[in-house]
């Protein structure tokens, strides 16, 4: 039966420490690493016009875009495209929908996460729409297929390398090989905790990406390694710290906010790639800060259903 209308939730993902593994094709190239995945996330609300669903996979022509009503939308040839109410787009988003034949979609993107600032907005972005859409439009692709379309979107755009796969197992993911699924290779640390989180502002990931690449990739090894022989939460913050010193990532505010954490006993790391500090428990209310609370995820990114996203 075909739906017109979906709304999925994908959790933040903050990165504790990466290597970079660049390759030609997009579905093959990520990133290795571990981290978080966030019970704050985002949630995508797609709604297909009427005639864009006739459930044998194609919309084709069947959609004129130009009769379309593109109020709030800055796109171009298709439906709205919101992010948090304003009119606005994520490259990475786009580029799923292009891929889906859904961009005559209106997609509502809805975040309390701040963009830019490490939690793989982008990348929870287009794995919500490549959910929403496929059900939306009545696609028939496998969850695969769709992590696969927004992992190719999202390292397209140079906006993340490992954040969608992790986003779509939830956890406490370790990527030990790279890429989509048929490429990459996930495991994960099982636990679950708090995670209090400050944000300073944002750090550009395309623009770190775009850079060398070289320390951090082998500062992101040995860390990896590292929480291969102890795959535990204190083992991956303190891989983190080491990480963010290696690879010259860390920002003054970040450091500062580490080391008051470290100073009132607690464990905190910076979320890559962003100006945010991440800590478990109180970490970061028992030094005086002012975090967000939240959870790690337990689900992983996933459709849900209601008017409220509920
Ligand atoms: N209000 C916004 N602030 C920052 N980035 C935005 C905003 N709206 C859209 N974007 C786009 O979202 C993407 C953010 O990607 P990235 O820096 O990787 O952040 P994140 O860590 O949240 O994934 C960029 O492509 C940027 O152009
Ligand atoms: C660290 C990063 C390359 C970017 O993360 P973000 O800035 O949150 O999009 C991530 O995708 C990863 O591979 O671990």
């Amino acid at each position: 039966m075909s739906s017109q209308r979906a709304t999925a939730f994908v959790p933040g993902h903050v990165t504790a420490f990466f290597s970079a593994h660049p390759a030609g094709d997009p579905a093959v190239a990520g990133s290795r690493g571990a981290g978080l995945t966030l019970a704050d996330g985002v949630t995508v609300r797609v709604s297909a016009p009427a005639d864009a669903v006739d459930g044998d996979g194609n919309d084709g022509d069947a959609v004129d875009a130009s009769d379309r009503d593109g109020g709030g939308s800055d796109a171009t040839d298709g439906g709205s495209r919101t992010i948090d109410g304003e009119a606005g787009s994520i490259g990475a988003v786009d580029d799923v929908l292009a891929e889906l034949d859904a961009t005559a979609a209106d997609v509502a993107v809805e975040t309390d996460l701040p963009i830019g600032a490490g939690f793989g907005v982008s990348g929870a972005a287009a794995l919500g729409a490549a959910l929403a859409a496929n059900h939306a439009f009545d696609r028939a692709c496998t969850e695969n297929d769709l992590v696969r379309i927004a992992h190719a979107a999202e390292v397209g755009r140079g906006t993340g390398l490992g954040d969608v796969v992790a986003q779509a197992r939830g956890g406490v993911p370790v990527r030990l090989e790279p890429g989509a699924p048929g490429a990459g290779e996930l495991d994960g640390v099982p636990a679950t905790a708090r995670v209090e989180y400050v944000t300073f502002g944002e750090l550009s990931t395309e623009t770190v990406l775009d850079g060398d690449t070289d320390a951090l990739t082998a500062a992101g090894e040995d860390a990896l390694d590292r929480l291969r022989a102890d795959p535990r939460l204190p083992t991956l913050m303190d891989a983190a710290r080491e990480f963010a010193r290696e690879a010259d990532l860390l920002v003054p505010e970040v450091a500062e906010a580490v080391e008051a954490v470290d100073a009132a006993g607690g464990e905190a790391a910076m979320a890559m790639l962003g100006r945010t500090v991440f800590a478990l428990g109180t970490g970061l209310s028992d030094a005086g800060y002012d975090p967000e609370v939240c959870r790690i995820d337990a689900a992983g990114a996933r459709l849900v259903d209601g008017r409220d996203g509920e």
